[in-house]
């Protein structure tokens, strides 16, 4: 069994067709799904805004690339477009691999360049925080603590008051 949180963003095309289509492709997988939340672009600011969710999924495949491989697979469905000289670019779906744990219930941790766990950006960006902590009140992110308190560090602190909560876009 492997448990994986998985991080949602679009911000080309229909953003909230592209955010119901990954929740679609990974299927039977999910478990919870966050609200959507409206968000600045972060990291290349001319572009843009996103609609941004997480979501909880669980698998019988113990392998962490697997999840890596359905993040693929919902972008590819999505249209995977985007500009390859900009990496906090414009794109029709981002699915990020964000912490994943083993049937032991321990995280998982990788340096595979493939595949990095957790997601060494994760504990910056608000706008993963914020939609996960809906879920998972007591989620806790590998290697940085709880949700809860992150959402309250610098620099994602003083990005959570430019989020607007968007109760009209409802996935899965
Ligand atoms: N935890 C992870 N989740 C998703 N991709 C990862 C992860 N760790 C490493 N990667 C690798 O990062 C590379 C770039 O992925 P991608 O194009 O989705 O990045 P990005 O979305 O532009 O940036 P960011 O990951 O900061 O959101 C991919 O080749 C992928 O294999
Ligand atoms: N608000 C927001 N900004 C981003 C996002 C995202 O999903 N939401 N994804 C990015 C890809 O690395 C870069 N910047």
């Amino acid at each position: 069994m492997s448990r994986a949180v998985l991080a949602l963003g679009s911000n080309l095309g229909d953003r909230e067709k592209n955010l119901e289509l990954a929740v679609a492709t990974l299927g039977e997988l999910v478990r919870v799904v966050s609200g959507v939340y409206e968000t600045p672009p972060w990291g290349d600011p001319d572009q843009p805004p996103y609609l941004n969710a997480v979501l909880i999924a669980e698998d019988g495949d113990e392998n962490p690339h697997a999840w890596l491989t359905r993040a693929r697979a919902c972008e590819r469905a999505a249209g995977r477009e985007r500009d390859p000289e900009r990496p906090f670019g414009p794109r029709t779906l981002d699915v990020d691999v964000i912490a994943v744990w083993g049937g032991d219930g321990q995280p998982v941790i990788s340096t595979d360049p493939e595949l990095i766990l957790p997601h060494p950006r994760a504990h910056l960006r608000a706008f993963v925080l914020r939609p996960w902590l809906d879920i998972e009140p007591f989620g806790l992110l590998p290697g940085h603590g709880f949700v809860y308190e992150l959402i309250n560090e610098q620099p994602a602190a003083g990005d959570v008051a430019g989020l607007t909560a968007r109760p009209d876009v409802a996935l899965g």
